[in-house]
C-alpha cells in the first residue's frame, strides 16, 4: 500500500488489490445477483451490521448478517497493523453516472480509525477536504484499495460531487458507472477522543454541540422531508 503523494497524511492506495478479472466477474454478480434499493441516485447494500442512516453509525437492532463467499474473498489485507479481526460493517454502493455522496467524516465514535474503500467500475475523483478550505481531488482508480486512517480518518472529510463529468487538468472525463465497497470496524467503547469538534461526533455531544445534518438544515429550511444524500 503506497501513501499519496500529498495530503491529506494518513490516505494510502494499493493499486490494483484485483484484477480485471475478478473486476468483471464481481461488477457481473452486482449487475445479475444483487437485489438493488429501487431509488435514484446512490443505492447501498449493507452487510454485517446494518448502517443506520437516522443515527450515522449501525443499527444494533437488525442482526448481524453474515458476508457471502464473495464478499470474504474480499476483505482487505491490511498491512497498517491490522485487521485483527473481519469488520463489523460492509456496504457495497453503486454509484451510477451523475451521483456522489456530500462531504462527510464517517462517524468516528461509531467506527474505529480505519476506513477501506475498494473501487470498481469507472474512475472517479474523489474530493478530500479540510476545515479552513483546503481541498484535495485524488482520481479513485478502480481496483484500487483505499485506505484512510489518521487525519485522512479523523480531521479531513471525503465526497464525491453529483456531475456527470470529472475534470483533470484539461481534460474532461464522462462519468461511468462505479462501485465501490466500503469497510468498517466497530470503536471499541462507542468514544472517540480525537476532539475536533468540526468532525467528531463524540467531541460535538461533549460539548454539547447536536451534529449538523445537512437535511435537519434542511428540514428547517422547509426543505426535503427526508434524509436524500447523506452517508
Ligand atoms: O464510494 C466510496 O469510495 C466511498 C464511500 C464512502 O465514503 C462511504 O460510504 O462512507
Ligand atoms: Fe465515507
Amino acid at each position: 500500500m503506497e501513501p499519496f503523494d500529498t495530503e491529506p497524511a494518513g490516505l494510502l492506495i494499493h493499486k490494483d488489490f484485483i484484477s480485471p478479472a475478478q473486476e468483471a466477474a464481481l461488477i457481473q454478480l452486482f449487475q445479475t445477483e444483487l437485489t438493488w434499493p429501487e431509488r435514484k441516485g446512490r443505492r447501498s447494500l449493507h452487510y454485517g451490521y446494518t448502517f443506520s442512516y437516522r443515527t450515522f453509525a449501525v443499527d444494533l437492532d437488525v442482526p448481524y448478517a453474515p458476508f457471502p463467499g464473495w464478499l470474504t474473498a474480499l476483505l482487505p489485507s491490511d498491512e497498517a497493523g491490522g485487521p485483527r479481526r473481519p469488520p463489523d460493517q460492509v456496504c457495497v454502493q453503486h454509484y451510477p453516472p451523475g451521483t456522489g455522496i456530500p462531504p462527510h467524516a464517517d462517524t468516528h465514535g461509531a467506527f474505529d480509525d480505519r476506513l477501506y474503500a475498494l473501487s470498481l467500475g469507472a474512475p472517479v475523483v474523489m474530493q478530500f477536504g479540510r476545515a479552513g478550505g483546503r481541498r484535495v481531488d485524488v482520481d479513485v482508480a478502480p481496483r484500487s484499495m483505499m485506505l484512510m486512517r489518521g487525519d485522512a480518518r479523523l480531521h479531513w472529510t471525503h465526497g464525491i460531487r453529483a456531475r456527470k463529468t470529472d475534470t483533470l487538468g484539461e481534460v474532461r472525463r464522462p462519468r461511468g458507472d462505479r462501485w465501490s465497497i466500503t469497510y468498517r470496524w466497530l470503536r471499541a467503547g462507542g468514544e472517540c477522543e480525537c476532539g475536533d469538534e468540526a468532525l467528531c461526533d463524540t467531541a460535538q455531544r461533549r460539548a454539547g454541540v447536536e451534529r449538523a445534518y445537512r437535511w435537519k438544515e434542511q428540514l428547517q429550511a422547509g426543505g426535503a422531508a427526508a434524509p436524500k444524500e447523506e452517508p
